[in-house]
């Protein structure tokens, strides 16, 4: 029987086509899902199907799903690290030139003006001096979050002739190896904040980063500071936010994120959420997403997962397998092949990882596995889910 996806926002035709006709049914109402496949639609807040296996998120940001109630029902989430990074580094640079020039505003005053030629040249030259702005060489760019997006945002400022700060203490080794060595390494965010004519956000939307940019950071930053946000809207506190702006304590905020507070406010940009909408990114994305969930269902085979540990076993032939996340406590893999010797089943081949709290593993039968069998795994406490393949 193929496997049923559902859809939660458009999703490149790119990625789709991965998911061949004969192996999956894929559509927004498609019922009883194998999978989800999302970009930002939120899944809070909705009640999570049992025939869910895998969810998907066409992107980076995992803030729309509830990731623990997926993992206590070991379900795993996937993102696309990385697929969108270069769609968002290219609107950030041209978020630091709509800061830097004061283009927003500029351009809106030239498509209010009217008149003859020779009345608009005049309006023109009265008015430019409102929108003077400054050059980014030798300014100073402070990262926060050196992970795929923020890495390529402070490579290119380099190139445009700024000095960067980077600050991240979860820097991956990957990433680090990627970070120019001209990028100055900051351990202490208000020492960034004070020293930054730009500050750009690249940290994801979780518990402990929700406010990261309040009344104190503000504080800490130049008056003539610009901060920008491609991240996420809540990891900048508002109320603050708005306080900063009309104390002077600020000089602008261009963000991806509209919302009715900061709508038609001077001095603020707000965009559509456009970071990753570009053609390329959205067919990086569908394509790493898909072919995820493929892998998955069709395998067993974690790659990408937000909540699971990477697995991945080539599959022992002629064989059954079984595919259990379970809780990260001892005598899990003892208790199924106590099991599994118990029905005189021979494994071929074993994995078994962990990440955190949740376990993982695959394991190759020989000969068939029979339900009873397989409803037995399910019920080992600490087996969240089992499924053969
Ligand atoms: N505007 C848009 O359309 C898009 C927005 N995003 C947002 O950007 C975020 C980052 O994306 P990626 O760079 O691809 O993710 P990533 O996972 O590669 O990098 C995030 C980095 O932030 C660091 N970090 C976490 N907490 C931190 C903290 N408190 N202070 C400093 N660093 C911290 C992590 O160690 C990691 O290196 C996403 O989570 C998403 O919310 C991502 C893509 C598109
Ligand atoms: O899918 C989109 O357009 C949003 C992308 C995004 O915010 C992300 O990848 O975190």
């Amino acid at each position: 029987m193929p496997f049923r996806i559902r859809t939660l926002n458009a999703i490149s035709q790119v990625g789709l086509s991965r998911l061949p006709g004969d192996k999956y049914t894929v559509g927004h109402d498609v019922t009883s899902p194998d999978a989800l496949l999302v970009r930002s639609a939120s899944l809070h807040n909705q009640p999570i199907e049992p025939s869910v296996l895998a969810v998907a998120r066409a992107g980076a940001g995992t803030n729309n799903i509830p990731i623990a109630e997926f993992s206590k029902l070991g379900v795993p989430v996937f993102n696309t690290p990385g697929a969108n990074a270069n769609a968002v580094k290219e609107l950030v640079v041209a978020g630091l030139f709509l800061a830097a020039r004061n283009i927003v505003d500029a351009a809106a005053f030239a498509h209010r003006l009217e008149g003859d030629h020779a009345t608009m040249d005049k309006l023109v030259e009265a008015g430019k001096k409102n929108y003077v702005g400054f050059e980014l060489p030798g300014r100073t760019l402070g990262v926060i979050g050196l992970g795929a997006i923020g890495v390529e945002v402070a490579n290119v400022a380099l190139s445009l002739g700024m000095n960067v700060l980077g600050y991240d203490p979860g820097i991956t080794v990957q990433h680090a190896w990627a970070l120019s060595s001209q990028v100055e390494h900051v351990t202490d965010l208000d020492e960034l904040l004070k020293r930054s004519d730009i500050v750009t956000l690249h940290v994801p939307l979780v518990a402990g980063t929700k406010g990261l940019i309040g009344a104190s950071q503000f504080q800490a930053m130049k008056s003539s500071a610009v901060l920008l946000n491609f991240a996420r809207g809540p990891i900048v506190d508002e109320p603050a936010l708005i306080e900063a702006l009309e104390a002077g304590q600020l000089r602008g905020y261009v963000c991806d994120f509209p919302t009715p507070t900061l709508n038609k406010r001077p001095r603020v940009v707000t965009l559509p959420h456009l970071g990753a909408s570009t053609n390329e990114a959205e067919e990086n994305c569908a394509r790493m997403a898909a072919d995820e969930l493929r892998w998955y269902l069709e395998e067993g085979t974690i790659q990408n997962s937000v909540n699971f540990p990477d697995a991945r076993l080539s599959r022992a032939e002629g064989t059954s397998r079984l595919s259990i996340s379970n809780s990260n406590v001892p005598n899990m893999v003892g208790q199924i092949s106590t099991m599994l010797a118990e029905a005189r089943l021979n494994i071929a081949d074993l994995l078994n990882k962990s990440r955190g709290d949740l376990a993982y593993t695959l394991v190759d039968v020989e000969g068939e596995v029979p339900d009873d069998l397989l409803a037995k795994i399910k019920g080992i406490e600490g087996v969240l889910s089992a499924r053969l393949i």
